[in-house]
């Protein structure tokens, strides 16, 4: 692939999970990558996403499972935020260090700095043009912000979890993942929790009695939710906050989080000016993953995609580019079923056909579970357990979602017999460690 029309053959625009995956197996192979990043090497999901979040979590997980076994184990645990946001710091802060160093170890450069098209074979960084035979945009997406009166004294996710101390009383903008994910942590540490939402649903693409359990949940740990509420505008009386909604109503909070969505990083990029299309979702790509300049591709949360826009999704998107790029395929993007989970406690996970969907096709039947009733699950005395299956009438499974403290591995567990279509004879074969979630989870099957 090397050429010397060009500094490198493939340069990528950004570092997080949409490049990197691909990116070190590509240069590992003898191809000339560069890589052009802005901020922390790894971009969002080690730095501000799921590896920060999940360490944040950890402790109200612990938490709600030793509430869930009081009389077995006492007293109930009190949680440190102070500590917690430390040891979240000894948890992460290498990452950037240790992606950048993987990098350079199979021959990436590594360029500091904001990249920005000057032609569609040109970068400039730091005022130096860089040219490539071939681009990967994987800039990803920032925070969105609500554009109303007061909104300089709204915090978005990043703020949240760099908190040194928690505020006593947190008002929520956004019933999404990170809405619902932060009030379930906030609340455990001890916050007063209102989450403010625009409608009356929450975490539109799971099922919604599941949801409607978590909200209960919450409900119980003093989180409260204000339905149809149509921000006006945001206050601040000498540390007192307020979000103004519905023309004469207000909620009291000290800190406030805006969790409205993200917005994919697609300014400033020179997309413009060279003939690169998106639109607000983001950059519009065809099956093999080019923009509508053929030589330039993207990658991660800034394309535009029905794709649930998950750390899976961009790696198996950067894996896909690589291959492209070796010759290894030459097929358009297949994606597999694409697994995802809230981490709220309880977790709603889900992967595949929804039982929404299933119910509007005769093809396709429900099993509705409680699995509280296995054995298994009442080992750990877990308050909630149900799950949904939906199979075809040759009893394929082709979808699953489960609310459970396990709904995460479980969902994992169940991804072969989806993915790579396993008929019951073939599930059959399959026989788990015992006693794991695993075999509780395929003992139906
Ligand atoms: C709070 C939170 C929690 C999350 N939790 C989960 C989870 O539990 N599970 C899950 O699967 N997903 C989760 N996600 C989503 C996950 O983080 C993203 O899907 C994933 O990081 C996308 O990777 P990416 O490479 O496309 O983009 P990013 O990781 O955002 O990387 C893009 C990089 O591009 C850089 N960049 C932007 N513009 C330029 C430029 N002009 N020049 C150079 N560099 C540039 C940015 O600095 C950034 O480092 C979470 C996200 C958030 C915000
Ligand atoms: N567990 C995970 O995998 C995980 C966790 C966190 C984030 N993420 C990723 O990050 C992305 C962003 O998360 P998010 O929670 O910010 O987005 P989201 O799209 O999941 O939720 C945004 C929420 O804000 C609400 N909203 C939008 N505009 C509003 C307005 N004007 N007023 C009030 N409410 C409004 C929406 O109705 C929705 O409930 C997710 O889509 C996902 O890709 C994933």
């Amino acid at each position: 692939m090397s050429t010397n029309t060009y500094d490198y053959d493939v340069l990528y625009l950004g570092s997080g999970h949409g490049t990197f995956d691909g990116a070190i197996p590509l240069a590992a192979q003898g191809v000339k990558v560069a890589v052009v990043e802005s901020g922390l090497v790894g971009g969002t999901c080690p730095n501000r996403g799921c590896n920060a979040k999940i360490t944040l979590e950890a402790p109200a997980a612990l938490a709600n499972q030793v509430s869930e076994m009081q009389g077995l184990v006492n007293p109930a645990l009190t949680l440190n935020w102070q500590n917690t946001v430390a040891h979240k710091h000894e948890v992460i802060d290498a990452l950037p260090e240790f992606i950048a160093d993987l990098m350079k170890d199979n021959g990436i450069a590594l360029i500091k700095g904001r990249g920005h098209f000057i032609d569609s074979h040109t970068i400039i960084v730091n005022g130096e043009k860089i040219s490539a035979e071939k681009f990967v945009i994987a800039t990803g997406m920032h925070p969105h912000q609500l554009d109303l009166p007061g909104r300089q004294i709204v915090n978005n996710s990043n703020a949240f979890m760099n908190l040194k101390k928690l505020p006593k009383r947190i008002a929520i903008i956004g019933a999404g993942y990170i809405g619902m994910e932060f009030a379930s942590i906030a609340s455990a540490f001890g916050s007063q929790v209102t989450v403010i939402m625009r409608a009356n649903k929450a975490l539109r693409r799971f099922h919604q009695p599941f949801v409607e359990k978590i909200i209960t949940k919450l409900n119980h740990t003093g989180v409260t939710f204000i339905k149809n509420a149509n921000i006006n505008s945001f206050s601040d009386d000498f540390g007192n906050k307020a979000i103004h909604y519905n023309d004469t109503e207000k909620i009291e909070a000290d800190w406030i989080l805006d969790a409205t969505g993200r917005i994919p990083n697609t300014t400033s990029l020179g997309l413009e000016e060279i003939g690169v299309d998106y639109d607000k979702d983001g950059i519009i790509v065809n099956d093999y993953l080019q923009t509508t300049i053929p030589h330039i591709y993207a990658s991660g949360d800034v394309i535009k995609k029905k794709q649930p826009k998950l750390t899976p999704t961009a790696i198996f998107e950067s894996l896909y580019l690589m291959k492209t790029f070796t010759g290894a395929t030459k097929q358009p993007i297949v994606y597999p079923a694409i697994p995802s989970t809230v981490f709220t406690t309880p977790r709603i996970a889900r992967v595949g056909i929804t039982p929404e969907e299933a119910a509007e096709d005769e093809n396709l039947t429900v099993s509705a579970n409680n699995i509280l009733d296995n054995w298994y699950r009442n080992v750990e005395k877990e308050a909630f357990g149900e799950n949904k299956l939906v199979y075809t009438k040759s009893h394929q499974l082709v979808g699953a979602t489960e609310i459970s403290n396990h709904a995460e591995d479980v969902i994992n567990t169940l991804l072969p017999a989806i993915e790579l279509k396993l008929t019951p004879e073939q599930v059959g074969r399959i026989i788990h460690i015992f006693p794991t979630i695993g075999s509780a989870a395929w003992e139906n099957l």
